[in-house]
C-alpha cells in the first residue's frame, strides 16, 4: 500500500486527484464517504498507509476513529469559493452556505480578499449532522440557492432549491498532497532517528528506559525490558516506574542506588532528570546488575594491576647524576638493554638497582611487554614458587580453582626482575634455571609444558659468588645469571649526587605533605655529604622525608640536619656489629610492636626497606608467613 491515502468523498475529486498525483507510486486515492470513508482509511492503514488525505465530514470522522494516524484535511481555497459563487451566480437569486463555522471563517477571508463578501448569506452549523437545520434557515431567509457539502446540496435540492457542491479545487488538493509528503519525509526521519537511538541504547549492556512528563514510557532498552520484565509482565507496569516518574516530577536525581527487584536481583539505579531548557521533560534512569557490576569492577582492577606490570622508570631518571662512576653504570646498562639476555645487578641495599631493571626494560626491544617484579625475599619459599610457576586446579588444598598462572607467564613477551635473588631457595633456584635453560615452565601438580618467552634480570645485594663458595647459591644458575653484570655504586661513592637528591626528594614530599620547603642550607648538605650512607638513596630519602616533617622554616637547615642525622638509630640498615645485633633485634620487635605487626610500616619506622626486614626478620629467626 503507498503511504499516502486519499480518501476522497466524491468521483470528481477522487479523479482530480488522481491526475494530480499521477506518477508518484507513494498516493492512492480511494472514494469513499462518511463510514465507507472510515472503514477505507482503516483498511488503508492497516496495509501500511502513514499519512491519510481527507475532506470535510468523513475527515472528521477519520480523524475521531483513528487519533494516531496523521491526517491532512483539504482545505478551501478563494478559487474553490469563486467557482461555487460564480455557478450561484449563473444560477441567480440570493444565495446562502451552509457550512461549519470553522469552513465559513475560512471563506470571510477569502470573500474580503476577493471583495465579495456580501454575495452570499452565511449560515453556521457546529456539526455537520446539523445540516438540515441550517438549510431550513437558509430557506426561510429565502435563499434560492444553496452552497454547501454533499448532504447540505441534496438537502437544498430536497427543497427544491439549487444546491451548489462546494468543490475542492486542484489548488487545496496539490496543497495537500505537498503537505503529507512533507509529514512523510518528517516521519522517515523520526524513525530513522528513533532507530538509530534505539540502536544505540540497545548496544549497551546496562538498561536505559525514560519516560516523560505525563509518565509515559519514551525509551526502554532491551537490558531494561529483560531486568523489568519477569516479575510483572511487562515494564510498563512494574513499581519501579512509579518512582521514576516521581524523580521526573521532582526534576531531582539519585545515583548508586541499589535497588531489589522482586525476584531478588540487586541492582544499581541511577535516575536522571531529563532537562530540556529550563524544563524538566521526564525522567532517564539506568540500570545494571549489580553482579554484572561487580564484574566490572573486578575485571577493571585486573586491567589496572596488568597495566601497572609496565616499567615506572627510564635512564632519563637515572642520568641525573654528576657522578662518572654512575655514568660508566648507565652507559653499560644502556647497552645491555638492547641485547636480550640475563642481566646480572649488584649493589648495597637501597641504591637504586630496581631502577636499574625498570630503565633496562623500559629501553629494550620488549619495553612494549609486561614487565614483572617479584620480591624473592618477601615472600615465603613456599609461596614463591606457587606465584612464579603457578598452578594447577586442584594442585594442593586451598589451591583456587581453576588453577593459577604465575608471575613468569604474566611476564611472557617481556621482563621479569627477581630482586634479591640471592635468598632464593635452593630448590626454586634449580627450577630457575631450567627455566634460564629451556625456556619453558610447569604449573605445579600440571604435566603440561607452556614456553614462556622472558628475559630475566636478577639482582642481590649479596656476593653471590662468596656464597657460592660457602655452598648456599648454585654454581651453576650463578653462571646463567652472571653474563651481563651492573655494579651500581653505593651513595658514598658519588656524594656529588647528594644535592641532586636533596633536591628531588624535597620537591616530592612539597608536593606529598603539601608543604613549601626552598631547599637546605649549604652546611646541611655539607654534613649529609659526610655521612657514609649505609641504606644508600633509600636511606637519604627517608631522611629527607623526616626533615621535611619536621622543618620549622622555609629551608633546612644544619641543625635540623644534625640532629635528625644524630637521632639516627637506624640500626636495621647498617651492617650490624656483633654487639649490635641485640639492639637491633630490640628496635625491630620495637617497630613491629608499633605497626601492629604490619610490615612494611614496621620497615617505614625503622627507615629501612621491606625486604631488608624480611632477611633481618629471618636472622632472627621470626619467619615471614605474608607479604604486608
Ligand atoms: N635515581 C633515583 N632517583 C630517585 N630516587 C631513587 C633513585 N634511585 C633510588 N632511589 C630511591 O631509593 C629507593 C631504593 O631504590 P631501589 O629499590 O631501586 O634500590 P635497590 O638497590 O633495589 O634496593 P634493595 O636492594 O633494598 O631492594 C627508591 O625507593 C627511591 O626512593
Amino acid at each position: 500500500m503507498p503511504d499516502i491515502v486519499v480518501i476522497a468523498t466524491h468521483a470528481d475529486w477522487a479523479s482530480l486527484t488522481r491526475q494530480l498525483a499521477a506518477g508518484d507510486n507513494a498516493v492512492s486515492v480511494v472514494q469513499a464517504r462518511l463510514a465507507a470513508g472510515v472503514a477505507a482509511a482503516r483498511q488503508a492503514v492497516a496495509e501500511g498507509a502513514r499519512v491519510l488525505i481527507s475532506r470535510g465530514v468523513t475527515c472528521g470522522m477519520i480523524a475521531a476513529a483513528l487519533p494516531q494516524v496523521p491526517l491532512v484535511e483539504v482545505k478551501f481555497t478563494g478559487f474553490d469559493l469563486l467557482r461555487a459563487l460564480l455557478e450561484a451566480q449563473a444560477a441567480g437569486g440570493p444565495v446562502a452556505i451552509v457550512d461549519r463555522q470553522e469552513v465559513l471563517t475560512g471563506l470571510a477571508a477569502i470573500e474580503e480578499i476577493l471583495g465579495v463578501q456580501d454575495k452570499a448569506r452565511k449560515i453556521a452549523i457546529d456539526d455537520y449532522r446539523r445540516y438540515r437545520a441550517g438549510v431550513d434557515q437558509a430557506v426561510r431567509a429565502g435563499a434560492a440557492c444553496i452552497i454547501g457539502n454533499q448532504a447540505v446540496v441534496d438537502e437544498a435540492e430536497a427543497h427544491g432549491l439549487r444546491g451548489i457542491l462546494l468543490r475542492s479545487g486542484p489548488e487545496g488538493i496539490r496543497h495537500a498532497l505537498e503537505l503529507s509528503r512533507q509529514m512523510l519525509t518528517i516521519q522517515r526521519m523520526e524513525e530513522a532517528n528513533a532507530r538509530r537511538i534505539e540502536t544505540i541504547i540497545n548496544s549497551v549492556d546496562y538498561g536505559i528506559i525514560a519516560v516523560d512528563n505525563a509518565g509515559a514510557v519514551t525509551a526502554l532498552n532491551r537490558e531494561a525490558r529483560r531486568l523489568l520484565t519477569p516479575a510483572h509482565g511487562a515494564p510498563d507496569n512494574h513499581p519501579f516506574l512509579t518512582k521514576l516518574r516521581r524523580y521526573g516530577r521532582l526534576g531531582e536525581r539519585l545515583t548508586g542506588s541499589i535497588e531489589r527487584l522482586e525476584d531478588g536481583r540487586e541492582v544499581v539505579i541511577n535516575y536522571l532528570p531529563i532537562t530540556v531548557g529550563d524544563e524538566t521533560a521526564g525522567a532517564v534512569a539506568t540500570l545494571q546488575e549489580l553482579r554484572q557490576f561487580q564484574d566490572i569492577e573486578r575485571r577493571t582492577r585486573q586491567e589496572l594491576a596488568r597495566r601497572g606490570r609496565l616499567a615506572r622508570h627510564t635512564f632519563l631518571e637515572l642520568e641525573e647524576t654528576a657522578a662518572p662512576a654512575m655514568r660508566t653504570v648507565i652507559d653499560e646498562a644502556r647497552r645491555f638493554a638492547e641485547v636480550d639476555a640475563t642481566v646480572l645487578i649488584q649493589g648495597e641495599t637501597g641504591v637504586g638497582k630496581e631502577y636499574f631493571a625498570h630503565a633496562i626494560h623500559a629501553a629494550s626491544p620488549r619495553r612494549y611487554g609486561p614487565f614483572v617484579a617479584v620480591n624473592c625475599a618477601a615472600i615465603p619459599a613456599t609461596v614463591l614458587e606457587s606465584e612464579l610457576f603457578g598452578y594447577a586446579e586442584g594442585a594442593f588444598t586451598g589451591a583456587k580453582k581453576g588453577g593459577k598462572v604465575g608471575l613468569f607467564e604474566q611476564a611472557h613477551g617481556g621482563t621479569i626482575f627477581l630482586d634479591e635473588i640471592g635468598e632464593m631457595a635452593e630448590e626454586l633456584q634449580a627450577r630457575l634455571l631450567r627455566v634460564l635453560q629451556e625456556h619453558e615452565i610447569y604449573r605445579i601438580g600440571d604435566d603440561r609444558v607452556i614456553p614462556v618467552d622472558i628475559r630475566v634480570i636478577a639482582a642481590t645485594n649479596r656476593d653471590l659468588r662468596a656464597m657460592v663458595a660457602a655452598g648456599r647459591f648454585r654454581e651453576d644458575l650463578y653462571y646463567r645469571l652472571d653474563v651481563l653484570t651492573l655494579e651500581v655504586p653505593p651513595l658514598r661513592a658519588r656524594k656529588q649526587d647528594i644535592p641532586l637528591f636533596v633536591r628531588k626528594f624535597i620537591d616530592e614530599f612539597n608536593q606529598k605533605y603539601r608543604r613549601n620547603v626552598r631547599g637546605m642550607d649549604d652546611e646541611g648538605l655539607a654534613l649529609l655529604a659526610a655521612y657514609d650512607w649505609p641504606g644508600n638513596i633509600r636511606e637519604l630519602h627517608n631522611v629527607v622525608g623526616r626533615l621535611m616533617a619536621l622543618a620549622a622554616g622555609p629551608v633546612i637547615t644544619a641543625a635540623e640536619v644534625r640532629q635528625c642525622l644524630e637521632r639516627r638509630l637506624s640500626p636495621a640498615d647498617r651492617p650490624a656489629a656483633p654487639g649490635m645485633k641485640a639492639a637491633e633485634a630490640v628496635a625491630i620487635r620495637d617497630a613491629l610492636a608499633r605497626a601492629n605487626g604490619n610490615k612494611q610500616q614496621a620497615a617505614r619506622l625503622l627507615g629501612i626497606g621491606r625486604s631488608t626486614l624480611w632477611r633481618k626478620l629471618r636472622e632472627m629467626g621470626i619467619e615471614s608467613d605474608s607479604s604486608k
